[in-house]
């Protein structure tokens, strides 16, 4: 992959009426990269996909696009196309001339918009319905051609706005992976926005979790997951338990702490984390249980569970704290541990990650 920027957001801040929707955001997005814009309803993410598409603009700051600044680029001269969760499919065109239709704007001629449109339906397997209008198709299908269409002028950037969120969850799953292989095949720099976390997780080359209008992490789907830096991503991105600890010391990337259990354990931390209360977030697959429990294991009681089939989902209690803790089911009895029981619990200290704030 290249290391070059497609799109540098630099300082950008935008302000509707008396509410600051974003604060001085900058980062970075490579070229031929899946990069995914995650977090919860408000945050920010569809303005700065706006502002990228050029629809909105920023109160300050700057938005580059290969180098070139594009605040005063009008949309259509950009090179960046937006697919919506809407579809936006013109109902009075057949799929064809949906997939032509911008191609026609930009000039092109009518052998090479021939070529490109059926060389773009084929890609996205819908072929066979190129006379077909869009209310003649599925939502999935729709979103196909909707896809097709914004990649057919060979856009530098493709903005995708929630497109997955009007399928059902089957269709939704497998339109991922067409998603992510149209996006290897075309080498086109993907910037995807979403609340869902599974799909950011899924897809994305790197991911920018955003939340009250600022970039709280940036990182691969794995160090967001596993080395959430606060509070907000650890909780937004997958489950986790809250452990309030109290850091002894710390030094170069680890820290000494006490956890309620009263054990005293060396876990990931951030640089300079000083003495005093705490965070950690250790996430319930990473608590082991009765046999898969670690040396430093301690006893807690089974207050509650819940058998999911794959997996069984355990609340426990220890040291007056509740936490979560679930185990795949690796077997036909791997259920053994009942309600009420008192069983050995431990998690490996890596597994671990003290939070910032
Ligand atoms: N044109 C506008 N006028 C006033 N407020 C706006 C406008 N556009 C966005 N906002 C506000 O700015 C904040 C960020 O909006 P934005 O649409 O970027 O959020 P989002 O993260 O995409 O959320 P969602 O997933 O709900 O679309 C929200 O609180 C929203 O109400």
């Amino acid at each position: 992959m290249s290391q070059q920027n497609a799109i540098e957001v630099q300082k950008v801040s935008k302000r509707f009426g008396s509410y600051q929707a974003l604060h001085s955001v900058s980062f970075n997005i490579r070229s031929n990269e899946f990069f995914t814009m995650l977090g919860p309803s408000g945050c920010g993410k569809t303005t700065l996909l706006r502002m990228i598409a050029g629809f909105e603009t920023p109160d300050t700051g700057q938005i580059l696009l290969n180098q070139r600044d594009i605040v005063d680029i009008p949309p259509h001269k950009r090179h960046v196309n937006t697919v919506f969760q809407s579809y936006a499919l013109f109902p009075h065109m057949t799929l064809e001339q949906n997939v032509a239709f911008g191609l026609e704007n930009l000039g092109w001629d009518k052998a090479r918009r021939q070529a490109r449109v059926g060389e773009m339906l084929e890609r996205v397997h819908m072929s066979a319905f190129a006379n077909r209008k869009p209310a003649q198709l599925s939502g999935g299908q729709r979103q196909r051609v909707a896809l097709a269409r914004a990649l057919a002028p060979e856009p530098e950037v493709l903005l995708l706005d929630e497109p997955l969120s009007a399928l059902d969850l089957k269709l939704r799953q497998a339109m991922r992976d067409e998603l992510r292989a149209l996006q290897r095949d075309t080498g086109i720099t993907f910037v995807f926005v979403t609340h869902d976390q599974e799909e950011a997780l899924d897809m994305s080359d790197r991911i920018a979790v955003l939340g009250s209008g600022e970039v709280q992490q940036l990182g691969t789907p794995t160090e967001i997951y596993e080395e959430p830096v606060n509070r907000f991503v650890a909780d937004f991105v997958g489950e986790t338990n809250f452990l309030e600890v109290q850091v002894l010391e710390s030094a170069s990337g680890r820290a000494t702490i006490r956890t309620p259990f009263d054990q005293v354990i060396q876990v990931p931390s951030p640089v300079n984390m000083p003495a005093g209360p705490a965070t950690l977030s250790v996430r319930p697959e990473k608590i082991n249980l009765g046999d898969q429990a670690p040396q430093s294991a301690f006893d807690a009681k089974v207050v509650n569970k819940n058998y999911m089939g794959g997996y069984t989902h355990y609340l426990l209690s220890a040291g007056g704290v509740e936490f979560r803790a679930s185990r795949r089911n690796a077997s036909r009895d791997g259920d053994t541990i009942s309600l009420g029981s008192t069983v050995s619990v431990g998690f490996h200290e890596n597994a671990a990650r003290l939070l910032a704030s």
